[in-house]
């Protein structure tokens, strides 16, 4: 998950153009290298072509024998290329450490199976670059600077990260954009390598479209990849090993869903960490009338979203006595203060659900809330969760006051309706 947040994305796009640089400078050693070897190729030829460059002459054949002795050994065993490559691997190692693993691959790629849920966007829309809900009447939700389109391999990658935790739902609508588009360029540009990945496709597509039940449609599919297959009779041991592989996920793996990426992360600040931490909380406590001072309110917490991050529905307040929120000894979390430290482009609003309303992230703005009804019991309307953001960097301050310091303030009554 350490690539999810928008910082991590940011110095990943250094890191990519640091080994952008590095290629370039492979490139030119690599065609001085080459722009060489035509020279002494040209240089050779044309004494070959010219008649008059007889081996009678002396010379002519003390060059000829000293090309053949010295430089063509020279020429074929150069270790030139090799250490050009080896230049261009250790810049890559040097970089490898710091760069996205699979994981957090993954973890992108469910990051727009979220966005494409809670948006309702069109998968087709999004592989083409466009941020457009399934209802087309309906504008796009987002309209970036630069469109980019996702290619047949990114379409197929996504589906595959949903197929593989028995997610047949997403990878069935991934998988057929990714063969639409394998369709597409198939025979038409280096088919050699485009073939495989169509096959690979429609195997993973039919799969899904047999676990979901439709085997119908599965079966119109494994004919289309027995069209283009040229594979032998290993491919039937190796299906009945991906059914098993894929049941074992099915029943295993689920719960695996929406692990870590796309999870906010947060610090806590005491207002001795900055003066800036301290005003705001006279801010705050002036606005708010009630004592924020330990351990009537819990430390500041800053949170960030990263690529597509969300926020689960839930209570601020404790729901059970269990709950580590009493540890502090200043009873539940009585109100929430929460302010928005950044805009973001599209998405990431504060939904409440049972109350039916959502807030947009507005930069400074603040938002104030009772978690508590005056007789100390939780209010259910204050159910609420972080939409994953579309586009842009999402940053909130939380402010978690609780109920001991604020008994004068905010007086108990025993009316449930207070
Ligand atoms: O970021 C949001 O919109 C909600 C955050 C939240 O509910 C929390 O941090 O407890
Ligand atoms: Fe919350």
């Amino acid at each position: 998950d350490t690539f999810s947040a928008l910082r991590s994305v940011r110095q990943a796009r250094g890191n990519e153009g640091r080994l952008l640089r590095r290629l370039r400078a492979y490139l030119r050693e690599e065609s001085a290298r080459l722009r060489r070897l035509s020279r002494f190729y040209e240089k050779v030829r044309a004494l070959h072509q010219d008649p008059s460059a007889s081996v009678d002459n002396p010379l002519l054949a003390f060059s000829l024998i000293k090309r053949l002795s010295s430089d063509w050994p020279s020429v074929v065993y150069s270790s030139e290329a090799t250490e050009n490559s080896r230049a261009l691997h250790v810049g890559f190692q040097e970089l490898q450490r710091e760069l996205p693993g699979a994981e957090d691959l993954d973890g992108a790629a469910r990051a727009l199976m979220r966005l494409q849920d809670v948006y309702a966007l069109s998968v087709k829309g999004m592989a083409n670059g466009l941020f457009q809900p399934t209802s087309t009447d309906r504008p796009p939700l987002y309209s970036p600077g630069r469109r980019v389109s996702l290619s047949a391999d990114d379409c197929f990658h996504v589906g595959k990260v949903a197929y593989d935790t028995g997610d047949f739902y997403h990878s069935i609508a991934w998988l057929e954009e990714a063969v639409s588009r394998f369709r597409l360029s198939y025979g038409s540009w280096n088919p050699e390598e485009e073939r495989g990945s169509l096959e690979d496709a429609l195997d993973y597509l039919a799969f899904s479209y047999f676990m979901a039940g439709n085997i119908s449609h599965a079966l119109t599919l494994s004919r289309e990849f027995l069209h283009y297959g040229t594979w032998g009779s290993d491919v039937v041991p190796g299906s009945w090993g991906e059914v098993l592989e894929c049941l074992y996920h099915l029943y295993m793996g689920l719960g695996q869903w929406g692990a870590e990426v796309g999870c906010p992360h947060s610090a806590w600040l005491k207002d001795t960490a900055d003066p800036v931490v301290r005003a705001l909380e006279l801010r705050m406590a002036a606005i708010t009338g009630l004592d924020l001072r330990p351990p009537y309110a819990e430390y500041l917490q800053v949170v960030n979203y990263g690529l597509g991050g969300h926020y689960e529905p839930h209570f601020d307040h404790a729901t059970s006595r269990k709950s580590p929120l009493y540890r502090m000894k200043s009873g539940n979390r009585i109100a929430t203060v929460m302010i928005y430290l950044s805009a973001v482009e599209a998405g990431g609003s504060t939904a409440f659900i049972y109350a039916n309303f959502s807030v947009p992230v507005v930069k400074n703005a603040a938002l104030f809330w009772w978690n508590l009804r005056r007789n100390g019991d939780g209010d259910g309307d204050t159910l609420h969760a972080g939409c994953p953001v579309l586009a842009g960097d999402k940053w909130v301050a939380n402010k978690w006051i609780h109920e001991y310091g604020q008994e004068f303030r905010r007086p108990c009554s025993r009316d449930p309706r207070d």
